[in-house]
């Protein structure tokens, strides 16, 4: 059987991710890397690997069965994200929360002129944390849902950072606060706000001669990211960062509390551990990209989120297979 066809758009810490996820999975092969970068500065993991201007990518719709968009959710998807699936069918992990319904609509405008299938905000939160959620919601009609993060470092957070003029790099923790998960935990069902659920710390590399003052306060009242949490700015050193602050392990769990009709309480909880934020999140990208690619030859077109695409079409084994040997 033919593979696949995987084209990453951007190569960062997701792009990264994505190449290494396609050796695990025997039904898709890499096509080419394209960036907005210089392609000699830009150093894929395997050998032999294409990279090609951004500005190229039209000359090869023929050579690649999904894009996936690798991009950042603050400023590069709300633009790549419509160009691209006018041409191709896509993947992406759009994440900024309050900004999916608008982005939603201009991707599904795009997709549908092309013909193509675009699969928006992929992941895990926004992606599997959302089915879940939904489960909880559907499955105990009468309960709560809590979503708890970290504690870890978040990608969107930490892009978002970097997006900042002055700042030259950027992480972000993400962490959860004790008294709201006991609470929680313990069945009490509270009413919490955003800023009651979890804090933000960042650490922050600036460019020479930037204002510390002012990047500080772009961050800490940034819409969407930082506005609505007490968020810790700490400056240090480009060495520090790259010394105390490479890996990207995160996590964290959705539950459902609620009571049936006969009036039992029910807990739903869904919990991940991940090692690596990035190689998480990418490998969510590649089974949906699976999806995406059958949808498209069922002659689906438009824009979906995870709530649209039947689980069944993510798995690498045939509908019978999955009857026989997973159901
Ligand atoms: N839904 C979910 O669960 C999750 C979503 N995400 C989303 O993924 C997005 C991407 O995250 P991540 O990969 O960590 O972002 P990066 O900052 O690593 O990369 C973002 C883009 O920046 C460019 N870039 C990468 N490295 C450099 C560099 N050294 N110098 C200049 N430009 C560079 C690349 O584009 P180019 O090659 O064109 O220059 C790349 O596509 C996040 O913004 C977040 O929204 C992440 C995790 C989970
Ligand atoms: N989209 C997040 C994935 C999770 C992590 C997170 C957070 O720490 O705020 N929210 O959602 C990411 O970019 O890492």
């Amino acid at each position: 059987a033919t593979k696949i066809r995987i084209g990453i758009v951007g190569y960062g810490n997701l792009g990264r991710g994505v190449e290494s996820a396609i050796a695990q999975n025997a039904d898709m092969e890499l096509a080419g890397v394209f960036t907005r970068r210089d392609p000699a500065g830009v150093r894929p993991l395997g050998p032999d690997v294409p990279v090609r201007p951004l500005d190229a990518i039209g000359g090869f719709r023929d050579d690649i069965d999904v894009l996936i968009l690798c991009g950042g959710s603050r400023s590069d998807l709300p633009q790549q994200g419509p160009a691209l699936a006018a041409w191709f069918n896509t993947v992406d992990s759009f994440d900024n929360h309050a900004r999916i319904p608008e982005y939603f609509q201009a991707v599904d405008q795009a997709a549908r002129a092309g013909g193509n299938v675009a699969v928006i905000s992929v992941g895990w939160d926004p992606g599997l944390f959302s089915l879940n959620r939904l489960f909880g919601e559907a499955v105990l009609p009468q309960g709560a849902s809590y979503t708890f993060w970290g504690k870890g470092l978040s990608q969107g957070h930490s892009d978002a950072i970097r997006r900042v003029p002055g700042v030259k790099g950027a992480v972000q923790y993400t962490i959860p606060l004790d008294e709201a998960v006991e609470r929680v935990r313990g069945g009490e069902l509270p009413e919490l706000s955003t800023r009651e659920k979890h804090r933000r710390d960042c650490y922050v590399v600036l460019e020479e001669g930037a204002d510390a003052a002012a990047v500080q306060e772009a961050i800490v009242t940034m819409p969407d990211y930082f506005a609505d949490y007490d968020t810790a700015v700490n400056f240090i050193g480009e060495e520090q960062l790259r010394r105390d602050h490479a890996g990207m392990p995160h996590g964290g769990f959705v539950i459902r509390s609620g009571r049936t009709g006969e009036g039992a309480a029910q807990v739903m909880e869904y919990s991940l551990k991940l090692g690596s934020n990035p190689g998480f999140t990418s490998s969510v990208l590649l089974a949906y990209a699976r999806a995406a690619f059958r949808l498209r030859q069922q002659g689906s077109a438009g824009a979906k989120t995870v709530f649209d695409v039947a689980p069944g079409l993510l798995s690498p084994r045939s509908a019978a297979a999955l009857r026989e040997e997973l159901l």
